[in-house]
């Protein structure tokens, strides 16, 4: 469970991007946050990241107060954050050196953390095992963005915090992503939260989608998208009228 209780932040503490904010995420689900250009959906990955802190209230994490990124947490960002003079196989296993670096300390990894490299379960899994000896530069948008995504499920996250993963991506690429991103979540019983700007991403990934405005955000508003797991929901009525009313309330403000 993730739980922002009245939090306000801004950079400017004199222009808040959220103010008295409360937001519950539980356990597995999946969200989609979507709203406008600068209302404040990276800020709130950030701060549930631990990457920056409310000035005012507080952010729990399975009922533990959120001071520091946690490890168990894994954020992915839409420029995929590769190393270029890294393999396929050895950006897929960065994260692992860090906390094999560090050791099981509970903070850079679980306290119980046990050393490894092992990344080929997810390079077979997310389709990479044929590039993994080429560098980022040799490969396609796509499947940069799959060895991101290896990278940090190797990490073995319980949260995954997705910011615009596939924004940049050619819309049979983005689809084929998406589809493995719910995979995934299924899959590793992920809580799963996605920052989109795009309704039809937001309308196919959320089983929840929460809509931010233009700041301050004061109440977390929801909109509930419990189909969105059923065979052929991108050809659905359903899945229309939402993505029509997600419209509507973003215009409106
Ligand atoms: N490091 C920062 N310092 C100061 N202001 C910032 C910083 N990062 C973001 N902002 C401002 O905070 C507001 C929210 O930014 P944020 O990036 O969270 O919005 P967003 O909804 O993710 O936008 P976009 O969809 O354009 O990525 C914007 O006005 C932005 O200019």
């Amino acid at each position: 469970m993730i739980e922002l209780d009245s939090i306000t932040f801004g950079y400017q503490p004199a222009l808040p991007i959220f103010e008295n904010f409360s937001w519950q995420v539980r356990r597995a689900e999946a969200w989609a946050v979507i709203g406008p250009s600068g209302c404040g959906k990276s800020t709130l990955l950030s701060l549930i990241a631990g990457l920056l802190r409310p000035q005012h209230g507080r952010i729990l994490v399975e009922g533990q107060p959120l001071n520091r990124p946690r490890p168990q947490t894994g954020l992915i960002i839409q420029d995929y954050g590769l190393l270029p003079w890294a393999t396929v196989r050895e950006n897929a296993r960065l994260g692992l050196r860090v906390r094999n670096f560090y050791g099981p300390d509970g903070v850079h990894a679980p306290a119980d953390y046990q050393r490894t490299l092992d990344v080929e379960p997810w390079l077979d899994r997310l389709g990479l095992l044929p590039f993994a000896g080429q560098y980022p530069t040799e490969l396609s948008g796509g499947q940069r963005q799959r060895t991101a995504i290896a990278r940090t499920l190797a990490l073995n996250p319980d949260i995954l915090l997705m910011d615009e993963p596939f924004s940049s991506l050619d819309a049979p690429t983005r689809e084929g992503l998406q589809r493995l991103t719910l995979e995934l979540w299924q899959e590793n019983r992920l809580t799963l939260i996605l920052v989109t700007h795009a309704i039809e991403e937001a309308a196919l990934l959320g089983q929840k989608i929460l809509l931010l405005n233009q700041p301050p955000n004061r109440t977390a508003q929801i909109i509930e998208n419990p189909l969105n797991l059923q065979p052929g929901y991108r050809e659905s009525d359903e899945y229309r009228s939402l993505c029509r009313h997600l419209r509507e309330r973003l215009e409106a403000g």
